[in-house]
């Protein structure tokens, strides 16, 4: 039998033509059929490119030189944004980017689920595509003697010190790294340093409620004790008058796991507050709580269209995490019962029901794919089951209790388009019809996706 070899060697410069993206935001470009994909090459572009890597079926580039430039290619606004790997769509225009996104369900709804026909709506964008974050962590080390912040240079850990600033982070987290940085210097609290496991300062975090402006600052040591504890909280409290609370973290184990198991609040409150709509949410230093809050909303009204409530509806919300979604489907339904694995997201979740006097929205601890079929044994009979599961998706046997409980419409809230149309594909075989799917950007200048999809129970 004739071998197969690639058209192409390691180390060979070769000019390429882009064709497609992938869904990681890479070039795909091809020789002889056989294609190579290639970080920062846009559709259209002609470019020299270096082979990196040669793999049976397809290999790797390197972009060396651009002959052809794409009108949707831009300057990235980072100074740091071919090092830091955080993002990887800055050299990409806003509109290709969204474009690409939708392209990318567009794709797997047609590969993998077999649903062609079903629309794939435009990805709803932001009207400001920077600076949306509300949640940093940062590492901190040191160089020459002076205390460094910034995020890991791509596949390693080795600290990018040159970083200004981070162009998708409220420009307040930025101050206040900057802030935390200085102080922490001028009072000579040292660095913690992996290698031989010794030094202070591991990682600054900041949260900050968007709407509210409530700014928390968690700085997390290696110690027990965080050196001039006193003198620290001063400066930053006088320097930041938003902080509303600041929050010493221990972390003493040999891990990449930012945050350790103590938390102590050392001033100010426990939680900051920050609102959704006309929902409020208390955050902690360890809940889990959107990222982008304002393509949250747009998300959640498009979930909330979808799932069509009435005033006697009774919903399941699964995998809730704080209860985001379950609070909003609650101002509309009858009953909402939220089911998540985590126990603390369960305890904000019922939190954040008291917070904002919400009475008919329950919240469970446990395993979505156990308890649904509990639930269905136990004769719950749901109007409307709201799902958004993690990037794996959802387990056979929820799928299964779901399909069982009968509800007359699924919303489908995914951040993986690959494993939401797998399992579409499970809920169409079991009598549920897509009618469409709405990408919205939560993360601009990323390659994440999200998406919301609207089945409807098949002849009712
Ligand atoms: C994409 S998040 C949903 C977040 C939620 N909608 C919110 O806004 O807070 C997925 C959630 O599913 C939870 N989870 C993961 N596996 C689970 C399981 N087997 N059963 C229930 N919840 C699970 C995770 O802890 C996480 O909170």
């Amino acid at each position: 039998m004739a071998k197969h070899t690639a058209p192409v060697k390691k180390n060979q410069t070769i000019t390429l033509t882009f064709e497609d993206l992938t869904h990681e935001g890479n070039g795909v470009g091809k020789v002889d059929g056989y294609p190579l994909f290639v970080p920062y090459g846009l559709p259209g572009e002609e470019a020299t490119v270096k082979v990196v890597k040669v793999n049976k079926n397809f290999g790797f580039g390197k972009l060396l030189n651009i002959k052809k430039k794409s009108e949707d290619r831009v300057e990235p606004p980072c100074n740091v944004f071919y090092q830091c790997g955080g993002c990887q769509l800055q050299h990409m225009s806003y509109d290709l980017q969204l474009h690409m996104k939708q392209n990318q369900v567009k794709n797997v709804m047609k590969k993998i689920a077999h649903l062609e026909h079903v629309p794939v709506h435009p990805t709803i964008g932001m009207k400001d595509p920077w600076r949306y974050r509300n949640k940093v962590q940062i590492p901190v080390g040191e160089r020459d003697g002076e205390l460094i912040t910034g995020f890991y240079r791509m596949r390693s850990h080795d600290i990018i010190d040159d970083m200004e600033t981070c162009v998708v982070q409220d420009e307040v987290n930025d101050r206040s790294i900057h802030a935390v940085r200085r102080i922490a210097n001028r009072l000579g609290i040292t660095a913690y340093d992996e290698r031989s496991d010794r030094g202070v300062l591991r990682h600054i975090m900041v949260r900050t409620g968007r709407e509210t402006d409530e700014t928390m600052i968690v700085l997390v040591t290696r110690t027990k004790k965080l050196p001039h504890q006193d003198e620290l909280i001063r400066e930053l409290t006088e320097t930041f008058p938003h902080v509303k609370s600041i929050v010493h973290n221990i972390n003493d184990r040999k891990t990449n796991v930012i945050l350790g198991r103590k938390t102590k609040v050392i001033w100010g409150e426990e939680y900051i507050y920050d609102t959704i709509g006309d929902v409020k949410f208390a955050i902690s230093a360890q809940s889990f709580y959107q990222i982008n809050p304002y393509q949250t909303k747009v998300l959640y009204d498009k979930a909330l269209e979808y799932a069509d409530i009435g005033k006697e509806d009774v919903v399941i919300d699964a995998y809730c995490g704080i209860g985001t979604i379950s609070l909003f489907l609650a101002q509309k339904a009858r009953k909402v019962y939220g089911i998540e694995v985590v126990p603390e997201a369960i305890s904000d979740a019922k939190n954040n029901a008291k917070i904002n006097g919400i009475e008919n929205a329950e919240f469970f601890v446990g395993e979505a794919e156990k308890v649904m079929p509990e639930w269905k044994e136990q004769g719950l009979d749901p109007d409307v089951i709201v799902i958004d599961p993690p990037r794996k998706g959802c387990d056979p046997d929820f799928l299964k209790a779901m399909i069982e409980m009968d509800p007359k419409r699924i919303v489908y809230v995914s951040c993986n388009p690959s494993t939401l149309a797998r399992d579409l594909k499970i809920l169409e075989d079991g009598g549920y019809e897509t009618k469409e799917v709405q990408p919205v950007d939560m993360f601009p200048q990323t390659n994440h996706i999200e998406g919301v999809c609207w089945l409807k129970k098949k002849f009712v």
